[in-house]
């Protein structure tokens, strides 16, 4: 055990209700908008191969001439309570919006900076409309933040000489002053997702991160910050020193779902997931393999099945619209939800034997398990396979019939269910009513 000042604060699940909110979501939406929506992964007819919001960093584009992108931005298809709808039709519990990326534009008319949407031909505050459209539709807001910031003077990779240690003071002042303006200006966000920190000379500034987490959650108790906000005084992201989660959930699961439930550690932790393979902001030619509504829904399943969030993202346009393939994942998703969401909301890690069927999950604070049934075997007969001195006292489908089963038992603790032979176009829920052995 290495002594820390600036390690974990905390070892285990914090249990507040807050914190147990954000573990019931299930699903959430991510929404990465900004003026790098306005090219959308194009420049003078050329493609840039990265992902779309970091079309900034690509030398076909001189970067003042990206950086007055600005004075265009005027998102007149705009309508934050459209983007909520679309929110809550996918079953979205809460979403992830993106305030200022790496390139440094604010959707927040903030104080410390002339890079905001006060001054493009906009003008209006996106956040604001953002926060108030979400929580009318009772979707939870936490709020993305990128600590580099490509457009401020004082940022620095690195801090290699004296000159870049003065700048960088200035600039730690102006990302406090940012952070605690957001909590301020929007008190009914619910968290802050933090990018941007992977940089040394945001790494060295393990105690003023500290100090800064400390201060924001004085600010707003019970706010969320997950494990990709600071680092310890050693340097260890994620994990401090001696292995303990930083933060109150893992955020290392961005674009990859994990193996097993082994590789979470016990911790709650989120993925977040693009639907090209790798475009978070708008690219208006998406390429390669594009994600299907049944392969989103199984990510769903999958990630609540071992105990995490599943955070799907949306890349708005630079008029502000949502492109179709997005608003017709959004309704294939939701109208799966709509029959299932008994299975994803308020669920976590059930503790039974994985089976290539599918995804057990299991009802917070219940005997209640769900059986998300993605593979039906040609046997069209799915094994359980149940944790020690647990019965099964009823097994029904759902939705529609709630066909009762009959469980045949194999052996102690293992069971079949055997379907009818059934056409399977969509992923299906079974229920099982469970008790503790005597
Ligand atoms: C790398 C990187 C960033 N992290 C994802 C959440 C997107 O914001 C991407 O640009």
């Amino acid at each position: 055990q290495i002594t820390l000042l600036h390690g974990s604060h905390r070892v285990g699940k914090r249990s507040d209700a807050a914190m147990e909110k954000w573990r019931g979501y299930g699903l959430g939406q991510f929404i990465h908008w900004g003026l790098y929506a306005i090219p959308g992964g194009a420049w003078n007819g050329k493609q840039y191969n990265g992902a779309a919001e970091w079309i900034r960093s690509w030398n076909g584009i001189p970067k003042s001439t990206y950086d007055s992108l600005n004075y265009s931005f005027n998102p007149t298809a705009f309508d934050a309570k459209a983007w909520a709808k679309t929110a809550r039709q996918m079953g979205a519990k809460y979403v992830t919006f993106t305030t200022k990326h790496h390139d440094g534009f604010c959707l927040w008319p903030s104080k410390y900076t002339k890079y905001t949407v006060k001054n493009s031909p906009y003008k209006k505050d996106i956040v604001k409309a953002v926060v108030d459209a979400y929580d009318q539709e009772g979707i939870d807001v936490i709020l993305y933040f990128s600590v580099m910031d490509w457009n401020h003077p004082d940022w620095r990779y690195d801090l290699k000489t004296k000159e870049d240690s003065i700048a960088f003071e200035r600039f730690k002042k102006f990302t406090r002053n940012q952070l605690i303006e957001l909590l301020t200006n929007y008190p009914t966000v619910k968290g802050l997702w933090f990018d941007g920190t992977w940089d040394k000379s945001w790494v060295k500034q393990a105690a003023f991160a500290d100090e800064l987490e400390t201060e924001m959650r004085k600010l707003r108790p019970g706010l969320i910050i997950g494990s990709r906000f600071r680092a310890d005084e050693n340097g260890k992201r994620h994990f401090d020193s001696n292995g303990v989660l930083m933060g109150d959930y893992e955020q290392g699961w961005e674009r990859k779902i994990p193996a097993k439930i082994e590789d979470v550690h016990g911790n709650d932790w989120d993925c977040v997931m693009t639907v090209p393979e790798n475009q978070w902001g708008y690219n208006a030619a998406w390429n390669g393999h594009i994600k299907t509504g049944n392969e989103l829904i199984e990510m769903t399943a999958r990630c609540v099945s071992m105990g995490g969030n599943f955070v799907l993202n949306f890349g708005p346009k630079g008029d502000g619209s949502i492109r179709q393939e997005e608003i017709k994942l959004a309704t294939e998703i939701g109208d799966w939800m709509k029959i299932n969401q008994e299975a994803i909301y308020n669920c976590e890690y059930a503790g039974y034997e994985k089976q290539d069927w599918g995804y057990f999950t299991k009802k917070s604070g219940t005997d209640k398990i769900y059986m998300v049934v993605f593979n039906v075997p040609v046997s069209a007969a799915l094994r359980i396979k149940t944790p020690p001195k647990t019965i099964i006292k009823k097994a029904y489908l759902l939705a529609d019939t709630q066909e009762v089963f009959s469980p045949e038992e194999i052996s102690g603790d293992e069971y079949f269910l055997h379907l009818k032979k059934r056409e399977q176009s969509k992923p299906f829920v079974i229920v099982l009513e469970t008790a503790k052995a005597e």
